[in-house]
């Protein structure tokens, strides 16, 4: 019963999102019965209500002395004796056992009428069913050209895990090929299912890939555009290759929220390893991390700094031209593959409306003191939610506040990326949503994501370049009157989690 009882107790810390499925990775059938009992979990609910099970069998249950709510322990077993291959309680004996089993043909009668009430015909179609969207999105493998070229990674890659390059457009992409992504530098895309061995590999390990969304590589490349191909090659694989030129234009770079420091890193290896990046964080134990990951990647012009980065004052530093901010936010766009075995009716909006509010006034707190740094030309500022009030909105306000920077256009923004952002927090208009990026799960295979890119307008080539109006002509909501607002907007706000 001892291995029922640590499953048991596994579901609901899950459910508790006291840890993560994840964690249980290290044995094979514990992590197979928790995920299984987690996708069953309605229909076992289901089943212990219309049995009367707990109340029924309170003695052996009691008996059995489960670690906390008895209603996982009795889930686990209903799943081995009607969802597992054997259907049958396989692991251990006890007054519990012989309970529950005392109700077997009942359970199965019910089941069956379950079934039957669903219009399906398997026990397999009662299960919740994994997003589609998260089913598709690829694994990106960023080659980190600090330590290894693009082709000397594909090469041991192929060789490694057996891969040939994929050229179709179907996804998810087949588990035995890899894919050239075009948007971005150095990153190839494979099967999800090749994580595990991935990270095992030395490859990974000796920090000569990363593990890195696709979405997460765009704020770097869109900082340091002047530094990133994207024309001259075109036709090639490789279209968006580093240049070799335009190193002696860019200043210091700073990376004001770092860690872990998958921005970071890939910044350093845009820079081709030269110049200098200062990356600050302030909670010290997530500085640690970047700590070790700028350490790992091999990244020799990057200098961390364990502190607040609003603190950091710009009259000293009249040495830096380029800023990266990717604060805080809800992490609303992240989508997990195993999310949809924990999601649970969320009622609480008010609480997450305020967290919304607050995240916002930050957001536009943190891009207003990136402004303030006398010679800065070009700041990016991005977050992995969804919601307009982090995004677009945030957008809007500051550029109603601060009349010496504008957008970039979408000719230095990733222009080829085909999902942009929304007009109407930038009062319709098109050409300022058209500058933005977004990424979407379910059309751009990436987590959700967005990037915006600010430039300051009196710098050499530093005016967007197709030519729309300043913000302050705009007609959008003033900042107060949105902030106001943010309340009833943000009733949609999920899953808010701050990374
Ligand atoms: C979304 S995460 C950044 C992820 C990182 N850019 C990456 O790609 O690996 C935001 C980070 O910024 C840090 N942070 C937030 N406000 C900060 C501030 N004022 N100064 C320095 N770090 C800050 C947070 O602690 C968190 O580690």
């Amino acid at each position: 019963m001892d291995f029922y009882k640590k499953a048991a107790e596994a579901v609901e810390k899950v459910l508790n999102k006291q840890t993560s499925v994840k964690t249980f990775a290290h044995s094979k059938r514990l992590l197979a019965v928790v995920v299984e009992t987690l996708k069953y979990q309605d229909v076992l609910k289901q089943l212990i209500e219309i049995t009367d099970l707990l109340s029924k069998e309170r003695k052996a249950i009691k008996f059995a002395k489960p670690q906390g709510n008895p209603i996982f322990l009795v889930m686990v077993l209903l799943h081995d004796l009607l969802f597992s291959k054997r259907q049958a309680i396989e692991a251990g004996q006890g007054p519990i056992k012989d309970a529950i089993l005392r109700h077997k043909t009942r359970l199965r009668g019910e089941l069956t009428k379950l079934r039957v009430r669903a219009g399906v015909t398997t026990n397999e179609e009662l299960g919740r069913k994994a997003e589609s969207a998260a089913e598709l999105i690829p694994r990106y493998v960023r080659i980190n050209s600090n330590r290894i070229s693009l082709d000397d990674a594909i090469a041991e890659m192929k060789k490694a895990f057996g891969l040939a390059e994929y050229t179709g457009d179907d996804m998810p992409i087949p588990a035995d090929k890899y894919k050239i992504v075009k948007h971005i530098p150095n990153l190839v895309a494979v099967h999800a299912s090749l994580s595990q061995r991935i990270t095992s590999h030395t490859l990974y390990t000796n920090g000569r890939v990363i593990l890195q969304d696709l979405a997460s590589c765009m704020p770097p490349v869109v900082l340091l555009h002047e530094l990133v191909g994207e024309s001259k090659k075109e036709g090639k694989r490789r279209a968006n290759e580093v240049e070799d030129d335009g190193l002696e234009n860019v200043g210091t770079v700073i990376d004001g929220t770092a860690a872990p420091g998958n921005k970071t890193t890939l910044l350093s290896a845009l820079m081709r390893n030269k110049g200098k990046i200062l990356a600050y964080e302030h909670v010290p134990k997530r500085y640690e991390t970047l700590e070790k990951m700028v350490a790992m990647a091999g990244c020799q012009n990057v200098e961390t700094v364990l502190g607040d980065f609003t603190k950091c004052d710009p009259k000293s530093r009249t040495d830096v031209t380029h800023i990266l901010l990717d604060p805080s936010c809800t992490g609303s766009g992240i989508v997990n593959r195993l999310d949809y075995l924990t999601e649970q009716e969320n009622d609480d909006k008010e609480a997450q409306d305020e967290r919304m509010s607050a995240l916002s006034a930050f957001q536009e707190t943190i891009i207003g003191h990136a402004m303030k740094f006398p010679n800065v030309r070009r700041i990016v500022y991005s977050t992995c939610s969804i919601h307009e009030e982090e995004n677009e909105s945030v957008v809007m306000s500051t550029l109603i506040q601060h009349p010496e920077f504008n957008l970039a256009g979408r000719q230095s923004c990733l222009k080829d990326w085909p999902t942009r952002g929304h007009s109407e927090p930038f009062g319709g208009d098109s050409v300022k949503a058209e500058s933005v990026i977004r990424c979407t799960p379910g059309t751009d295979l990436t987590n959700g994501f967005f990037v915006a890119c600010f430039d300051r307008i009196d710098s050499a080539g530093g005016v967007a370049d197709d030519g729309h109006k300043q913000a302050g002509q705009a007609d959008a909501q003033p900042a107060k009157k949105r902030r106001k607002n943010k309340k009833k907007s943000a009733k949609s706000a999920k899953n808010i989690i701050i990374v």
